[in-house]
C-alpha cells in the first residue's frame, strides 16, 4: 500500500469514528453486540431475499403470515425492545380474542345498518336498531363467512387501504368510533386492556405510555365514571400484569384533547388534565392533541389556548409536559407545525415524517433531544409513505435525531404488538442490530419515567438484551455446524 492509501485509509477512520460517535453518543456497545451485529446483518440481507419486491410497497401487511413464518420473526418477536411510547389506548383491540371472549356477551350488542358496537346491560335497554351480536350470529346460514366478514368491521383491510377513491382517514376514524360504545364499558375495558398489555410484555415490552382520554369510560348505564374510579379500573389491570407477566410493567397515560375542538375546549380540557397530573402524577404525565393534522386547524391556531397551560401549572403547582403529534403530512408549505412544536417545548414528536421537509430543524431536534416516535406501518397504512424504502426513519437516525419504533393503532392495523414495525422497518431500511438496540435504548432514555425507576429499567433491560444476544450468538452458530 503506497502512502497515500495508508493516509487515505486512516483519514477515512477518522471520519467514520466522528460519524458513529455522533449517532451512539449515550450508548454502550458490548463485544458480543459487535459481534452479533455481524451475522444479523448478513442475515437481514438474506432474509430480504426471501420477499418480492413489492413487500415494501403500500400494504406490506398483505405478507402478514409469511412474516411470521420467516427465519428471523422469533429474535424480533424475543427482542427486549424496552418502551412503547406511541400507542392510541383504545386501538389495541386484538379481533380474534375479541371474537372469542367478548363479542357474544348478552351485553354486546351491534346495529347493522350503522355498524356500531354497543353495551347494553339488557335487552330491553338496547336502543332501536341494535340487536344482540350472538343473536344476529345465530340467524346466520354461513356462520363462518359471516364472522369473517363482520371482523373486517373493526380492522383497516387491504381493499381499503388500496381503495383511492376514498381517504383512509375517513374509514379508520369511522372505523374506530364503531368500538367505542362497547369496549370502554368498565368491564370490557379492564380484559382489553389486559389482554393489549399480554401482547406487548410478551414481545419485551416493559414500559408504555399510551394516548388516551380523560374519563372515557362508562358504566353500566352509559355513565362517566369518575376520575378516582377510572384510575383504580387503570391500576388494577397494570397490578394484575406486573404479578402476572412481569414485575417491571408500567404503564402512563398521555392525555389526548381533539384537533376538532375550539381554543375555549382545549383549555378547559387542558386544565382537567393538570388537575388529573396533580392528582395521579406518575399516571398521567403528558398532553397531546390528535386527529388528522390536515383535516382540522393548524398548531399555530391552537397556540393561544395552549399558551396557557404554564399558568394553569403555576395555579396547581404541577408541570405536564407537551408531547404532540406533528409532521404526520405531505403538506409542505401550510404544514410548518413541527415549529409550532419546537417554541411548544414539546418533549417529543409523533411521527414526524415532515421534518425531512422542514429540514433546518433537524439540528435543533437533534440538540434538545426531541425524540421522534416513528410509526412505520400506520404511515405506511394512512398513505403518507407507501414504500417503507423511503421511510425518514434511518434518515433521522443516522443524522443523531433520537427515534425509537411504535405500532400506533395496532388493532386496527389488523395486528397485535409492535414486532411487525420492528421487522418491517429493518428489513426495508436495512437497520442493524446496533440500530435497533439505540431504538430500544431511546424508548426508555425517552420515556417519561422519573429519573430513578428509569435508570433501574434501562439496567434491566440491558442485562435482559445481552442475554438476548448471547443466546443470538449460541443458535446462530450452532445452525453453523
Ligand atoms: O396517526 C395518528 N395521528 C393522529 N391521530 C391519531 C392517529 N392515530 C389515531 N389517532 C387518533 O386517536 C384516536 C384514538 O385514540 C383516533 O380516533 C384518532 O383521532
Amino acid at each position: 500500500m503506497s502512502a497515500a492509501d495508508i493516509a487515505y485509509k486512516s483519514k477515512k477512520e477518522a471520519l467514520m469514528n466522528k460519524i458513529t460517535k455522533r449517532k451512539y453518543e449515550e450508548l454502550e456497545f458490548t463485544c458480543e453486540d459487535e459481534e452479533a451485529n455481524e451475522v444479523f446483518r448478513k442475515l437481514i440481507i438474506k432474509e430480504k431475499e426471501g420477499y418480492p419486491e413489492e413487500f415494501y410497497q403500500i400494504y406490506t401487511l398483505r405478507h402478514k403470515e409469511q412474516i411470521e413464518k420467516s427465519n428471523l420473526w422469533k429474535y424480533f418477536y424475543k427482542m427486549p425492545k424496552g418502551s412503547i411510547l406511541h400507542l392510541h389506548f383504545d386501538t389495541c383491540n386484538d379481533i380474534d380474542w375479541f371474537f372469542e371472549t367478548l363479542a357474544f356477551l348478552d351485553t354486546t350488542f351491534f346495529n347493522p345498518e350503522t355498524n356500531t358496537f354497543k353495551y347494553f346491560k339488557s335487552k330491553e335497554a338496547a336502543e332501536k336498531g341494535f340487536e344482540r351480536l350472538s343473536e344476529i350470529r345465530d340467524k346466520q346460514e354461513n356462520k363462518e363467512e359471516w364472522l369473517k366478514n363482520i371482523k373486517t368491521r373493526l380492522i383497516v383491510i387491504e381493499d381499503e387501504v388500496t381503495d383511492m377513491t376514498r381517504h383512509t382517514w375517513d374509514i379508520f376514524e369511522t372505523k374506530i368510533q364503531a368500538m367505542w360504545q362497547l369496549i370502554l364499558h368498565k368491564d370490557y375495558f379492564k380484559q382489553y386492556l389486559y389482554r393489549t398489555f399480554e401482547h406487548f410484555i410478551k414481545e419485551g415490552i416493559y414500559r408504555i405510555e399510551a394516548r388516551a382520554f380523560l374519563q372515557s369510560l362508562f358504566d353500566d348505564d352509559h355513565k362517566q365514571i369518575p376520575l378516582e374510579e377510572e384510575y383504580a379500573i387503570f391500576q388494577e389491570v397494570i397490578n394484575k400484569a406486573r404479578k402476572n407477566l412481569n414485575p417491571n410493567f408500567t404503564y402512563s397515560i398521555i392525555i389526548q384533547g381533539l384537533k376538532c375542538w375550539d381554543n375555549q375546549q382545549v383549555e378547559n380540557y387542558m386544565a382537567q388534565a393538570i388537575k388529573a397530573k396533580k392528582q395521579y402524577p406518575d399516571f398521567y404525565i403528558g398532553f397531546d392533541l390528535v386527529q388528522e393534522e390536515d383535516g382540522y386547524r393548524m398548531m399555530n391556531s391552537f397556540a393561544p389556548a395552549l399558551l396557557k397551560k404554564k399558568e394553569i401549572e403555576k395555579e396547581y403547582g404541577v408541570e405536564l409536559p407537551f408531547l404532540f403529534h406533528g409532521g404526520e403530512s405531505l403538506n409542505f408549505q401550510e404544514n410548518s407545525n413541527l415549529v409550532d412544536l419546537l417554541l411548544l417545548e414539546t418533549k417529543r414528536i409523533g411521527h414526524g415524517i415532515n421534518l425531512i421537509h422542514h429540514a433546518y430543524l433537524m439540528d435543533y431536534i437533534k440538540n434538545d433531544k426531541i425524540c421522534i416516535e416513528v410509526n412505520p406501518l400506520s404511515n405506511q397504512i394512512l398513505r403518507y409513505i407507501s414504500d417503507l424504502r423511503l421511510h425518514p426513519a434511518k434518515t433521522f437516525l443516522n443524522y443523531g435525531i433520537k427515534i425509537c419504533i411504535n405500532p400506533d393503532d395496532p388493532g386496527f392495523f389488523g395486528i397485535n404488538g409492535i414486532t411487525y414495525d420492528f421487522y418491517t422497518l429493518t428489513l426495508a431500511q436495512e437497520f442493524d442490530l446496533k440500530d435497533l438496540k439505540l431504538c430500544c435504548f431511546n424508548s426508555i432514555q425517552y420515556s417519561l419515567l422519573e429519573e430513578q425507576q428509569k435508570q433501574k429499567l434501562l439496567k434491566y433491560w440491558n442485562e435482559e438484551w445481552d442475554s438476548f444476544v448471547k443466546q443470538f450468538l449460541v443458535e446462530q452458530a450452532e445452525q453453523k455446524l
